[in-house]
């Protein structure tokens, strides 16, 4: 049985490009590895209706914090079967986003914290009625709320296909996400946490985290 890493943070924190670093480091060090990334554009349907209410579209779909909450969660319900398989045939799984990413939103969008009604909601629903794997270790990629928002406008000028969302274009969300991200770390919400800066060098977190995987330290499994 694989262990289940997920990568965390604000938009345009940098998650996609930490991840697919980790991935070819483990790799190259002989791991089996798998990788999935949330929302998944293109697969599900609820992604797809999720990004699209995010620019504009599905009426008023976008202003329900709970609606797009259950959209993102009915995502990863329906790949739960694909990765419970991938832990089954991996070493690694890795997940950009994840269970994480709709308890820190949702509950920065009510302006709760990471104890509030929010957060035990998607915890219940996701974990709970959906019985998604559980994470053996999730990472924060914490990077400043303007960096963050500087990264996501350079990559929306430098490619079409990344334009900003209605939440990359707010940041006092972003601020208050950031926030909530901060509290999940200090309660080791649902399993232990690694905090990484902007300028992580993935190869040596790969060995830092395989080492500690290796004795068993962040493993709940
Ligand atoms: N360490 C880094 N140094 C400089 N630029 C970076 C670094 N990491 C990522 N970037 C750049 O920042 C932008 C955002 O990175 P990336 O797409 O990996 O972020 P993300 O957290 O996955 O974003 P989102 O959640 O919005 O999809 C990209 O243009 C990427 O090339
Ligand atoms: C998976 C997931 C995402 N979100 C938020 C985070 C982003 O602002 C948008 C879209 O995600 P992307 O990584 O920028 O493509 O949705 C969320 O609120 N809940 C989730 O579960």
């Amino acid at each position: 049985m694989g262990v289940l890493i997920v990568v965390e943070g604000l938009d345009g924190a940098g998650k996609r490009t930490l991840s697919a670093g980790l991935v070819g480091s483990w790799r190259a060090a002989g791991f089996r590895v798998a990788t999935l990334a949330f929302p998944r554009y293109g697969q599900s349907v609820h992604a797809d209706l999720g990004a699209e209410a995010l620019r504009g579209r599905h009426g008023d779909t976008a202003s329900s914090v709970d609606g797009m909450a259950l959209l993102w969660a009915l995502d990863r319900r329906d790949a739960a079967d694909e990765l419970r398989k991938l832990l089954a045939d991996n070493d690694i799984v890795l997940l950009d986003r994840y269970v994480a990413s709709n308890v820190a939103y949702t509950a920065a969008r009510k302006h709760q914290g990471a104890s509030g009604p929010a957060a035990e909601w998607v915890r219940e629903i996701e974990f709970g009625r959906f019985g998604l794997p559980v994470p053996d270790l999730q990472l924060l990629l914490k990077v400043p709320v303007e960096l963050a928002a500087r990264r996501a406008r350079d990559r929306e000028a430098a490619d079409v296909a990344r334009d900003r969302d209605a939440y990359e274009r707010d940041g006092d969300l972003q601020t208050r996400t950031g926030e909530v991200y901060d509290e999940l770390v200090q309660q080791k919400w649902m399993s232990p946490w690694m905090v990484a800066g902007p300028d992580t060098d993935p190869e040596q977190l790969a060995a830092q985290i395989s080492n500690q995987l290796r004795h068993g330290e962040g493993v709940t499994r």
